[in-house]
């Protein structure tokens, strides 16, 4: 590159900063913008191989690559990358201070990485590097080689560099705001549009993927008629809401909702739950207790985690539903009940039929209108619309204003959620809480997902211990077939050193299964 004639007049360096004022406050395209104002600095000032050093978001690595250059090769580019503290670039990011080298060959910390030695002219150059500031957070470098021997004093050449990488700063700026303001809308955007075009969205049910859309259609199908449902999907996707949505869609709708699940309260409850007590039935009985069945009479009975129902209580269940009656535990008489059955389950039940653990003839009743939901990885799209449903949940719970980035929206998509919605809205409202910027970014949601449990542990550990032709989506991953329950939640416990709740977390269940089993099982928590 050659040379510029000498020219460090007060005017042309006025020149240099109102051009990039204008530049990075009116172009849109801040790259073309920034190689003009580096092109600039080279022509009038001899101020060569301008080039920009960002860092990625909030990099753990706090690596900085050069992002907009003048006059380097594409291999240059590509060869400057620096570690935070590493060379004088990587000093001047790490400390925010200005480095002026007087003679590159002199200088011990320079590394001579991006540019060749042989490349610059055969004579003493210098190099300045000075911080890109974000408030007061350094986010890159500006820096340049200049002849040594040029008369224009260097401090001139550092303050007009301060004022360059000031007006560079402000441009990123603007453009980060503009990009999530973009994302931000855009999310929103759809959002609104599923609410309009998505009959489930009146019912809390957020989702355009095709499988979820089909699965709202059936439940709109299914909802009239009096026909028993089986839900099956995996844990968090939304089953109960659904079944719910079935109900209110129902000329059942003014009649109750009465839910009950099956695996959260132990056996020995469930019956008088379920079908209530007369007083005196029992030591404790000491008043009449109408059971969620005399509830749910005339509205819907939703039967959650149906698998776990002990083999004495389904013919019970099945009794109800062949004869329309119920007796209270202690009563005799039979009290009709006219009722609607949406059960739900996590494990595949036809293989629970085959084990002889669930009968095949309260099968046949209860999956009248089987429906699957589809697991959270099987709808793609819908991951965007749910985080941003969240956020703005979470926003609004935590009078908070956050945003996510295009890249944060792109990391939640990448990973495959085993724990379902569920787990994504845990996750928003984790990434609301932790991010330290209104904007939640890539790398934050990449550092939030790292301490999530493994979904390919979740999902492999599902397929080896699922019968030859089950779908994973079928059986919950905790629940293994020829199973050694409490060694898992023992080291599930163990994982999370003894808490509970993330334990419960990692094995797919809720706080209070999690209880229910431990005392089952009696697993103590060491
Ligand atoms: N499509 C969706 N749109 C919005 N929120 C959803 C959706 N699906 C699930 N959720 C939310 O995710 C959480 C879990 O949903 P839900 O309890 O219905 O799942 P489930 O399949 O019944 O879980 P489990 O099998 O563990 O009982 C709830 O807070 C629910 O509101």
């Amino acid at each position: 590159m050659g040379e510029p004639a000498e020219s460090f007049n007060i005017d042309s360096e006025l020149t240099v900063v109102q051009e990039a004022a204008q530049l990075i406050t009116e172009d849109v395209d801040l790259d073309q913008s920034i190689r003009r104002i580096l092109r600039l600095l080279s022509h009038l000032h001899g101020l060569n191989r301008g080039r920009v050093l960002l860092a990625e978001g909030n990099d753990p690595k706090k690596l900085i690559t050069i992002r907009y250059s003048y006059g380097l090769t594409s291999e240059e580019i590509k060869k400057g990358r620096y570690v935070a503290g590493e060379g004088v670039t990587g000093y001047v990011y790490k400390t925010g201070k200005i480095a002026l080298v007087q003679d590159i060959d002199e200088e011990e910390k320079y590394l001579t990485r991006a540019v060749f030695r042989n490349v610059l002219p055969n004579e003493m150059v210098a190099y300045i590097a000075v911080p890109i500031f974000w408030g007061k957070k350094t986010i890159g470098v500006l820096a340049v080689h200049r002849l040594r021997k040029r008369k224009r004093p260097f401090q001139r050449d550092i303050t007009l560099l301060k004022v360059i990488a000031t007006l560079i700063g402000q441009g990123l700026r603007i453009e980060e705001m503009v990009a999530a303001r973009t994302a931000d809308l855009e999310s929103k955007n759809q959002l609104l549009i599923n609410k309009m075009e998505s009959r489930g969205a009146a019912h809390g049910i957020i989702g355009q993927s095709p499988l979820l859309q089909e699965a709202v259609q059936q439940a709109f199908l299914v909802a009239p008629t009096n026909t028993n449902v089986l839900l099956q999907g995996e844990s968090g996707t939304g089953k109960e809401l659904f079944a719910r949505m079935i109900h209110i869609a129902s000329a059942r709708s003014g009649g109750a909702f009465v839910s009950i699940n099956c695996a959260a309260i132990p056996n020995s409850l469930i019956e008088s739950e379920l079908f209530g007590y007369e007083r005196g039935a029992f030591t404790g009985a000491v008043s009449t207790k109408i059971g969620r069945m005399e509830l749910a009479s005339g509205g819907t009975l939703f039967l959650d985690e149906i698998g776990d129902l002990e083999l004495a209580l389904q013919a019970k269940l099945l009794r109800v539903i062949e004869y329309k009656t119920i007796q209270r535990v202690g009563g005799t008489k039979d009290i009709a009940v006219d009722i609607r059955i949406v059960s739900a389950s996590h494990k595949n039940l036809q293989l629970a039929v085959q084990d002889s653990q669930f009968r095949l003839d309260l099968f046949y009743r209860l999956n009248v209108f089987p429906l699957r939901i589809p697991a959270l990885r099987e709808r793609g799209g819908d991951i965007r619309l749910l985080a941003q449903h969240f956020l703005n949940k979470s926003n609004g719970e935590f009078s908070k204003e956050m945003k996510f980035n295009s890249d944060a929206l792109a990391a939640l998509e990448r990973y495959a959620w085993p724990g379902n919605v569920r787990q994504l809205e845990n996750v928003i409202k984790r990434l609301l809480l932790l991010s330290d910027s209104r904007l939640i970014d890539g790398h934050l949601v990449e550092d939030v997902l790292a301490h999530e449990i493994s979904s390919e542990t979740l999902i492999s550990h599902t397929v080896h211990n699922t019968e030859p032709g089950a779908s994973p989506g079928d059986v919950r991953p905790y629940m293994k077939v020829v199973s050694d329950e409490v060694g898992e939640i023992q080291e599930a416990l163990r994982r999370q050193r003894g808490n509970k709740t993330r334990a419960a977390m990692s094995l797919g269940l809720t706080p209070r299964q999690l209880t229910y089993r431990m005392i089952k099982l009696k697993i103590k928590n060491e």
